[in-house]
């Protein structure tokens, strides 16, 4: 596959490790208007760098777009005169709705709309997709290239601001909490280097439960706590505190903010 990366910023550049850590690309482009702070890239010996995004999207396939919003308009008008049916114009644009892009690249052209998470960086990213109609027939390849770097999802672009919430900022959701467990476990008496350790690899497995038994997270729960225990008291006391109800109500906020945002409108 020929991919270009246009934005190899802090998400693109995520995009970029993941798709090399899994040889995924046979050339790969990635652009950004000042090179200089990227150019170890180009020791890859299939990787350009360029700020060159007509260059990029002439000799690749796959083109991921992963600069700010405010910058997209610019790009697609800059290059779509280049754009030819083989392409598959792949955007990770917070907000940036499949119609708005149609309204700068006409309908005729394979538009996914993606919205993975930084995890890419190290093929375990969530990424939620979606097309529009042309590209319907590309959305396998979409899914093929993000389950090289994780795990896919095709979801109705109605629900792609939710997808947002959940996986894109939940990332950093589920940072705080290994943050916090981090911290209970130095006041229990750990180092912070063996307090992260046992935080992070204790949330890991605890997924890696999940995914592999498929079964509900209450029913692992059963599993650990022991009648009058040290586990149950635990979990008592955080619901008394009301952890559920304020992940709850966090990821809700966080919903409402960014549904206010007006280049979320459909
Ligand atoms: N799914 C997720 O977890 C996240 C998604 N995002 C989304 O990803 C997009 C990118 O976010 P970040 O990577 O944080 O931004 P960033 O600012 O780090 O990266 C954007 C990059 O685009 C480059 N750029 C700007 N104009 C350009 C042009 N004309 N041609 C080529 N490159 C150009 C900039 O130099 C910069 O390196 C945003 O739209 C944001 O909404 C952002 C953070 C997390
Ligand atoms: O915080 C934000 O608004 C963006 C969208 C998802 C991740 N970062």
């Amino acid at each position: 596959m020929k991919i270009a990366i246009i934005g190899a910023g802090n998400l693109g550049l995520s995009i970029a490790k993941g798709i090399l850590n899994s040889n995924g690309a046979t050339t790969m482009y990635l652009t950004k208007r000042n090179t200089a702070e990227i150019e170890e890239y180009s020791n890859y010996g299939n990787v350009t760098i360029t700020s060159d995004n007509r260059e990029a999207v002439k000799k690749s396939d796959i083109i991921i777009l992963a600069v700010q919003p405010s910058q997209l308009e610019n790009i697609l008008e800059s290059t779509k005169d280049l754009l030819t049916d083989n392409h598959v114009v792949i955007s990770t644009i917070t907000g940036f709705s499949i119609a708005k892009m149609e309204a700068i690249l006409g309908s005729d052209y394979n538009i996914i709309r993606s919205m993975p998470n930084t995890a890419i960086s190290v093929g375990q990213s969530m990424t939620c997709i979606c097309s529009n109609e042309k590209g319907k027939k590309k959305i396998e390849l979409a899914k093929a290239i993000f389950n090289r770097m994780g795990h896919s999802m095709e979801i109705p672009e109605t629900q792609m601001q939710a997808a947002t919430v959940i996986c894109a900022s939940g990332v950093a959701f589920w940072m705080r909490l290994i943050r916090a467990t981090t911290q209970g476990a130095i006041q229990l008496g750990f180092d912070a280097k063996e307090a992260q350790e046992l935080a992070m690899h204790t949330c890991s497995g605890a997924a890696s439960l999940l995914i592999e038994s498929g079964s509900h997270p209450e029913a692992e729960i059963d599993r650990v706590t022991t009648p009058k225990g040290c586990t149950i008291q635990g979990l008592n006391e955080m619901e008394h505190q009301g952890l559920s109800s304020s992940l709850i109500q966090g990821i809700v906020a966080s919903y409402e903010k960014i549904s206010r945002i007006k280049e979320n409108q459909l």
